[in-house]
């Protein structure tokens, strides 16, 4: 469904789990930092809206997107979270740098989850201009910082529910 028929601040209170007795780690770039740190804002909030102990919230920045996914590993290997939020805004420009950038952190994301037992969340906007960016970081479309949180307290439990 796209964003535009779902608003990604939107989910059911009741159908998150509380976040009491989790730790987060959340990887946040440098890059289009307005728009990254509106992410991280919702992150957060959501995470402690949902019983998350802002002492059990570790913040580190990486200087662009590309680098979201040695950040996370490093998170992952360094400390001992329940679950990495990879935030990050990568906004088409004239070459196809774009293209590369963004499948970079898809598949080195999507690598992460396979070789480590914690979760990598996804919280990556790929957008073809600043304002598209903007509708999805605390805009008309809500914000991809609070869908990642979400995603990420429900990930946690889901594990623990399989006793990973
Ligand atoms: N253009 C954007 C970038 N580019 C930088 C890369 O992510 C990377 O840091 C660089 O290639 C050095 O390895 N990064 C973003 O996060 N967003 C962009 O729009
Ligand atoms: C995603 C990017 O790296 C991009 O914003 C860089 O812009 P350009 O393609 O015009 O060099």
């Amino acid at each position: 469904m796209a964003t535009n028929l779902k608003n990604l601040s939107d989910y059911n209170k009741s159908n998150v789990p509380s976040a009491a007795n989790m730790k987060f780690g959340i990887v946040v770039s440098e890059w289009n930092e307005e728009i990254t740190e509106a992410l991280y804002q919702g992150a957060y909030n959501t995470l402690v809206l949902n019983g998350a102990n802002p002492n059990n919230i570790i913040k580190k920045y990486v200087p662009g997107s590309f680098e979201l996914t040695k950040g996370s590993k490093y998170m992952a290997e360094c400390t001992d979270v329940d679950a990495v939020i990879c935030l990050g805004c990568v906004i088409q420009g004239e070459t196809p740098h774009f293209d590369f950038v963004c499948n970079g952190v898809t598949q080195g994301i999507t690598q992460l989850n396979l070789d480590y037992n914690v979760p990598f969340i996804f919280g990556l906007l790929t957008t073809l201009d600043q304002q598209q960016a903007l509708d999805r970081a605390g805009g008309k479309h809500g914000n991809k910082g609070d869908e990642a949180a979400v995603t990420a307290i429900k990930m946690v439990q889901m594990g623990r529910s399989l006793n990973r």
